[in-house]
């Protein structure tokens, strides 16, 4: 069990995350961990001996606890290690159901934890109880960690119904070996990457508090925007599903404080389950309306953030009554021909590029590289691998199918920028560009923002921006198998290597289609093997899909009975 653990743990996301998705009523079977042995680590403080047995009663959750104020304990480390500056911890389970809990750390600079840290970090959510303690002073040893120096520690949560007793347990570990913590409550996961880079710049980046986001953002939104709230085909109106997560909430409060620049109408603001039938992954992957939607004309833009905020998505439903989406690539070459254009004005010749993933439709590739002619890189999934490419440039546009993503600005392109503005007034709009961006991570709603204020000043609607370029139908199944880390592969995750035979059947399958791409790779973050096919038409995606997931399931020992291609029985693998 706890080896399933160590392969979630090793996952890709911007910092580190700990994606611990089991449902939590389904893992009543580890309880049977020593709360003794748990309580004699405890030593290092009275206070979590006491909390401990709080924790250790409610039974069906105890290994969620005792992860959490295990990852506590690392980010008090960790922040000794890095000269007591600050790091993040946010219990969150992003856009999974609302059962899941999961954690995910944010070092110092917004950062993924260090390569050296994920094992440590591994290691220690895996440790026996009752080698817990010797191992902690074994992590203190090996990095020669002054224990009495100073250690801070920001934490934060979604709010699912679990969050708070699993923040309670990171604050916990932190408080265990005497650290400062400060809680910050429900907030998004972007907000939390904020205050984190925001406290360790000492207020450069921003003040690091809610208000102090709220500010940043809605300054520089309102300030780009003027008294222009409408321009050419842009209308100053929208509908934000906010996936009964906390994007909703944040986004109320934004309203509160925003003079009106935008007219947002929030639905599933938290009066159903979190991401059920609702949210940006469910938009993405159904590829369809969220539930709740209320009727609207056609073209009206609407956008669906995830559980935590760090993801957006736009869609819109036509005349026709066909739902159309506008996905993270839609928004990724958005911003990039319009930064692209910027920097002509601005007369700065910095250099750019956009970094996507395998699952990046292949009409945006083809638009990136002939029409923008901007770099395009391709990275394995996951934004941590996106953000350290995208630091190679001046200005680096990544984004991930899915909606998750930002715009990085290395610090030469800022003072240049900022050189440049004494002068030019296109740099001066820049810099509240930069302002408006939230680089630490990706943020559902200020690249939200950022979109509002590109299709204002192009005064563009939704049928401008989509029309830019035509995605391929595309189609993502999940396969179960036994092992789903039988598969390796290489190349971006675009080729397997292993199980040996499966790559070559899985060209010989896509040579038939036109226009056809597949790939296969093991989830990070479930127990699937992800496929995903495109082609010329949708019928072809699905039979290409369906083929290739067959190929999954006989080589790559595939459990239950094989796909049925294609139609009603679609949905039961998406
Ligand atoms: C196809 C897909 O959307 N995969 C997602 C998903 O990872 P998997 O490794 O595919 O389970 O969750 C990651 C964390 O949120 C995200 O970075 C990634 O893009
Ligand atoms: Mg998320």
């Amino acid at each position: 069990m706890l080896s399933t653990y160590i392969n979630v743990l090793k996952l890709s996301t911007l910092t580190f995350s700990l994606w611990v998705l089991r449902r939590i009523d389904r893992i009543g079977r580890i309880h049977s961990m020593s709360f003794l042995t748990v309580a004699g680590f405890l030593a290092y403080s009275k206070l979590h001996r006491v909390l401990s047995r709080i924790i250790i009663t409610f039974h069906s959750a105890e290994f969620l606890d005792s992860v959490m104020y295990r990852m506590g304990v690392l980010a008090t480390l960790r922040s000794r290690i890095r000269g007591g500056a600050v790091i993040g911890v946010m219990v969150t389970a992003s856009h999974n159901p609302e059962p899941d809990n999961g954690v995910k750390l944010i070092d110092p600079k917004g950062e993924m934890l260090e390569a050296s840290w994920e094992s440590i970090a591994t290691d220690l959510a895996n440790v026996e109880d009752s080698e817990l303690e010797a191992h902690v002073a074994k992590i203190i040893s090996d990095n020669k960690i002054d224990v009495g120096s100073s250690s801070n520690v920001f934490v934060g949560m979604d709010n699912r119904y679990h969050s708070p007793r699993l923040l309670k347990a990171v604050a916990d570990g932190v408080i265990a070996l005497k650290g400062n913590v400060r809680e910050f409550g429900i907030v998004t996961t972007p907000m939390l990457h904020f205050f984190v880079v925001a406290a360790n710049t000492r207020g450069a980046y921003g003040q690091p508090t809610e208000e102090g986001y709220y500010r940043k953002l809605i300054t520089a939104f309102e300030t780009l925007r003027g008294d222009k709230l409408e321009n050419g085909n842009y209308r100053n109106k929208l509908i934000f599903d906010g996936a009964n997560g906390v994007g909703a909430r944040k986004m109320l409060q934004f309203l509160k404080r925003m003079h009106n620049s935008l007219q947002v109408e929030v639905i599933n603001k938290g009066d159903g389950k979190i991401n059920e039938n609702c949210g940006a992954d469910h938009v993405k992957v159904k590829q369809a309306v969220p539930i709740g939607m209320p009727i609207v004309e056609p073209y009206t833009r609407c956008v669906s953030v995830d559980g935590d905020a760090d993801r957006v998505v736009y869609f819109f439903t036509d005349d026709a009554g066909h739902f159309r989406l506008l996905d993270g690539d839609r928004i990724a070459t958005l911003v990039a021909d319009y930064l692209m254009d910027m920097l002509k004005r601005c007369d700065l010749d910095l250099s750019m590029g956009l970094v996507q993933t395998a699952y990046a439709n292949g009409g945006s590739t083809d638009y990136i590289a002939n029409t923008l002619k901007v770099p395009v890189a391709c990275v394995p999934t996951g934004v941590k691998h996106l953000h350290h490419k995208a630091l190679q440039y001046d200005i680096g546009v990544y984004f991930e199918a899915n909606g998750h993503g930002t715009i990085i600005f290395s610090d030469n392109a800022k003072c240049l920028i900022k050189a440049q503005s004494e002068t030019n007034p296109n740099a001066k709009i820049l810099l509240q560009i930069i302002d408006l961006i939230n680089e630490t991570v990706g943020d559902a709603i200020s690249d939200m923002l950022l979109v509002e204020t590109i299709l204002n000043s192009k005064g563009w609607d939704v049928k401008d921006w989509l029309a830019t370029y035509d995605d391929l139908p595309n189609l993502q199944l999940k396969i179960k198998v036994q092992d789903r880390n039988v598969i390796t592969t290489t190349d971006a995750e675009r080729v397997c290597v292993t199980p040996v035979g499966l790559q070559e059947a899985i060209d010989k399958v896509v040579s038939n289609y036109k226009r056809g791409r597949a790939f296969v790779r093991p989830s990070g973050t479930e127990d699937v093997v992800r496929v995903y096919a495109e082609a010329a038409t949708k019928d072809e995606t699905e039979s290409l899909a369906y083929e290739v997931g067959n190929l999954v399931h006989q080589l790559a020992g595939g459990v239950g009975p094989e796909l049925i291609h294609p139609g009603k029985t679609i949905s039961a693998h998406i």
